[in-house]
């Protein structure tokens, strides 16, 4: 398309609805990177007035809201970038008028998709990272979100060690809380893991919902793999279908990273050793060795319902939110 029907499609930066944004995501998406050399302003949709704020019908990078390298919360470690998601590096942002701080990923055009903001476009939770906005700017997509500044759990594992168990039911009640709501709309996270986790003062929540799927049928038959190996559930692996339930196993596998400090199966099968994981997850009944030797019995039946090899006698979200291991009589907090 020429530059300058481009141009016309795009006029700057405008507050808009979520219908306002999606349309320009998949303008933008559909996009050749040939025809943005000729927007050298921002351009895009903003959902959230209270928080961006435009001043002269811009909003300008680095004038009217300004990006930091991420000061992380432990000790600060290499860039100050945090880890790249699926597809992006993500800065802290602040907003020059109304001062909130915000998660800005920058995504090029090439690795672009508009599955990943869709989602936390149209679907909104309190323990799903919310949406405030996208610009295209400098050949980058920048989506502006809610910023989990205590961190990823990655981060928090990575700095402190194996957590406690009660820091685990914290943290598992607010990602199963997400999960529940993500699975009532038939959508598949794909990528549950600590790197994918972040916390704030008094909650946890999801991010990167770039492998992300909302299936239409009962089963989902997938194309390609997603996810991330060592938390992939066995039905997942074996690519005939699977559904919700393979978020669930992965929330799994989760929690003995966060009890141990290392995903499953990577203490017996050490990663110099074995390139993949597919095969062991494939043919070795679910990695329940792996769970911490301290790990108390009510969290011990909970790793067996979530990681339970078959997908349809495994326990759903809603099923879990109710187990005692994450609801502990008082007198034991
Ligand atoms: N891949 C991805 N897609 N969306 C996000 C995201 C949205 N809000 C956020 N808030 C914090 C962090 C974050 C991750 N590791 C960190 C280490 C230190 C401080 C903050 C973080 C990431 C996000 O991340």
């Amino acid at each position: 398309s020429e530059p300058n029907e481009y141009v016309k499609a795009a006029d700057g930066i405008q507050y808009g609805s979520v219908t306002d944004l999606l349309s320009f995501v998949n303008r933008v998406s559909n996009m050749q990177s040939a025809a943005l050399k000729h927007t050298s302003e921002e351009v895009g949709v903003l959902l959230n007035k209270k928080y961006m704020i435009m001043k002269n019908g811009r909003y300008q990078i680095n004038m009217d809201v300004l990006l930091f390298p991420w000061k992380l919360t432990y000790k600060n470690r290499g860039s100050g970038l945090i880890p790249k998601g699926s597809f992006g590096k993500v800065h802290l942002a602040q907003d020059a008028v109304s001062r909130k701080r915000m998660a800005c990923k920058l995504i090029s055009m090439e690795n672009f998709n508009a599955a990943d903001v869709e989602f936390q476009a149209r679907f909104h939770h309190e323990n799903i990272a919310e949406l405030y906005g996208v610009l295209l700017y400098d050949h980058s997509i920048h989506l502006f979100m809610e910023a989990g500044e205590g961190g990823s759990v990655l981060e928090k594992l990575e700095s402190c060690g194996p957590m406690r168990e009660f820091e685990i039911i914290w943290v598992t009640k607010q990602v199963l809380r997400g999960l529940e709501y993500l699975h009532s709309h038939n959508i598949i996270h794909h990528d549950i893991k600590p790197s994918n986790i972040v916390l704030m003062s008094d909650k946890a929540v999801l991010v990167d919902f770039g492998l992300s799927v909302q299936m239409t049928e009962e089963i989902y038959i997938p194309r390609d793999l997603r996810g991330t190996e060592m938390y992939m559930s066995p039905e997942l692996v074996l690519c005939r279908g699977h559904n919700t339930k393979a978020d669930i196993y992965s929330l799994g596998s989760t929690i003995i990273h966060m009890q141990t400090g290392s995903p499953p199966w990577v203490r017996r099968y050490p990663r110099t050793a074995y390139p993949s994981y597919l095969y062991i997850i494939h043919k070795q009944a679910p990695p329940l060795e792996d769970i911490a030797e301290d790990c108390s019995l009510t969290m011990r039946s909970f790793l067996k319902r979530a990681m339970e090899r078959n997908p349809a006698q495994r326990s759903s979200a809603s099923e879990l939110l109710k187990e005692e291991a994450i609801n502990p009589p008082r007198e034991d907090q």
